[in-house]
């Protein structure tokens, strides 16, 4: 791998891992599912499953952080193939920006339509209640305005513009898509819309960074999606990301509680089966409305 700026990979890095995936799975995949900390369960769900390690995969970054299994999981979901991501990378565990997304990219290369992203974020919105799944309308790339951009650096036409739109990354459409299942399970009551804010982490919030998070208009914060999302929509994937609400992020200097990382676990752990409802209730939506290509 060579590298200039964040960008650490070469078209021919992407391609030479694509066809080393396809020349291994006789899946093809329109829809990929990047499983967040402690919802690799999410995968479960699918039959026909095949599961590659992550450290087997050539180029393949490795997850270093509890609750991110570390393998890709093709498997079918209501007949339609799909792709697992157990685990995604984060900049904190070190990894540069085209590492952290390297698997988008794949994706891409492997003829996915659809990416859905999920992920556990802290609420900063007062109403948001710990369980709460938060449809992602919108984000705040802060790492992103310091220039830990996954798109700095040369840009490769073959992926996608120099300058992408991004204000339409979440489409409305697909988010209603969510919100009408939502009610159709019976779970309407736990779903959230709002905008997602990622820091770099690894630490949690200080009480005034979450008091400034929130007057920036951010409802959630959390360590990850951001740079997937961007690299995706700048090659042209469609978007829906969904954010475990896991904690309560403290705006107030009275308050007692401490975050940590096994609670977070933990709460992904008693949402994971509604999750999984919810992915494998709009996979098949999806396909029935054939905002995937069914070709
Ligand atoms: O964003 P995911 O990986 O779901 O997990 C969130 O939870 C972890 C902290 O507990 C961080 O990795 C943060 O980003
Ligand atoms: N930055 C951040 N990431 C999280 N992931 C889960 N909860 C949190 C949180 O409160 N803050």
């Amino acid at each position: 791998m060579h590298t200039k700026g964040n960008c650490c990979c070469s078209f021919e890095d992407y391609k030479l891992t694509t066809e080393w995936l396809m020349n291994q799975t006789s899946h093809r995949p329109k829809v990929a599912i990047i499983c967040g900390s402690g919802l690799g369960l999410l995968a479960d769900g699918a039959s026909n499953k095949q599961t590659f390690r992550y450290q087997d995969i050539p180029n393949f970054p490795i997850s270093t952080v509890p609750g991110h299994d570390g393998c890709l999981v093709f498997g079918t979901i209501e007949d339609r193939s799909c792709v697992f991501m157990k685990g995604h990378f984060h900049l904190y565990e070190g990894y540069t920006l085209c590492q952290v997304t390297f698997p988008v990219r794949i994706f891409k290369l492997m003829g996915v339509e659809l990416v859905l992203v999920t992920n556990a974020s802290g609420g900063i919105c007062p109403d948001f209640k710990v369980g709460d799944i938060m449809i992602i309308k919108d984000h705040i790339n802060l790492p992103g305005f310091a220039g830990q951009h996954p798109l700095c650096g040369p840009n490769d036409e073959r992926f996608g513009i120099r300058f992408p739109c991004m204000s339409d990354a979440y489409s409305k459409d697909m988010r209603s898509v969510v919100v009408d299942i939502s009610t159709e399970l019976g779970c309407s009551d736990f779903i959230r819309e709002g905008v997602y804010c990622m820091v770099s982490g690894p630490n949690f919030e200080t009480i005034a960074e979450a008091r400034m998070l929130w007057i920036l208009g951010c409802d959630s914060v959390g360590m990850s999606m951001v740079p997937e999302v961007t690299v995706a929509k700048h090659c042209g994937l469609q978007v829906v990301a969904l954010s475990l609400i896991t904690n309560k992020v403290s705006l107030d200097y009275s308050r007692e509680e401490k975050v940590n990382h096994e609670e977070v676990l933990e709460i992904c752990k008693m949402r994971a089966e509604l999750l999984q409802k919810l992915v494998t209730s709009l996979i098949s939506r999806f396909n029935q409305q054939q905002i995937i290509n069914t070709n």
